[in-house]
């Protein structure tokens, strides 16, 4: 990795009482980068976003940003830092159109830098929505809302943006558009994606990490990883490749 990285994760442990959720995990995020974490579920791929984003804390280990270390800081610290966790269908004001919900996510955490109307009508283009942006969130399909989500959280101006499955529920044409600007944006900042669907992940053909019981176990490109016999039995033939692949 040439560039300092953006996000250090150093020998980092989370246990939920008897259960060790994420064993030991040691990572380097580059300042533009795509990186995917796939594995079986509760492999601690949630548990680590967590951990990411600053909403959950480690039992032990370190949390660096640009070098500082956040370990035991509040989560609004990582996303002032542009540590930015895609917004969830709970955060999205179902009253609000799709405008005012952009406005509304871009001055949540860049207060001091609210979007511009350019921005705006950025992410309304990038994320399909410009037809969309004065009807109400809750009138959006499903698919939707999933690229309304991924736009609140570009208006935060994010350096790094963590996804949890960002395609699912997707049409097959929404999945390879969400690939195709994943890995655009992934050109300028670096971008996590937790991901079952092996079908996307093939399309995103980045770093991946699998994870298994808490732990790496296997890191490389994920054509490396689809070689992999063991992974392949263990842990690609799950989820919904069949869908996809
Ligand atoms: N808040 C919690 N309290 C207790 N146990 C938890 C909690 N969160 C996660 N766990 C446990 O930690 C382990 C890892 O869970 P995690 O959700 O991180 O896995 P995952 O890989 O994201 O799974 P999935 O793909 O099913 O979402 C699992 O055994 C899970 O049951």
């Amino acid at each position: 990795m040439n560039a300092a990285p953006l996000m250090q994760a150093q020998s980092v442990n989370v246990a939920f009482g008897g259960i060790h959720a994420v064993k030991e995990v040691a990572l380097d995020i580059a300042p533009a980068e795509l990186l995917c974490v796939i594995g079986p579920n509760g492999a601690g791929k949630s548990t680590l976003l967590g951990l990411l984003s600053g909403t959950l804390r480690p039992n032990s280990g370190r949390l660096l940003v640009d070098g500082k270390d956040l370990t035991r800081r509040p989560p609004h610290e990582f996303a002032r830092r542009g540590v930015i966790r895609k917004f969830q269908g709970t955060n999205v004001f179902q009253w609000l159109s799709v405008r005012d919900n952009l406005i509304v996510a871009g001055q949540g955490v860049a207060a001091d830098r609210p979007a511009s109307a350019p921005e705006l009508q950025d992410i309304l283009f990038l994320t399909g929505l410009r037809h969309r942006a004065d009807e109400l969130a809750e009138c959006l399909p499903h698919g939707e809302r999933q690229w309304l989500e991924i736009g609140m959280a570009l208006m935060c101006q994010p350096r790094l943006l963590l996804l949890d499955e960002p395609a699912a529920g997707m049409s097959v044409e929404g999945t390879r558009r969400m690939a195709d600007m994943l890995r655009r944006m992934a050109r300028e900042i670096a971008v996590v994606v937790i991901e079952h669907d092996m079908g996307f992940v093939r399309q995103l053909n980045c770093r991946t990490l699998v994870m298994h019981q808490g732990e790496v176990i296997r890191e490389g490109s994920f054509a490396d990883i689809e070689q992999d016999e063991q992974i392949r039995r263990i842990y690609l033939g799950r989820g919904k490749e069949d869908h996809h692949a």
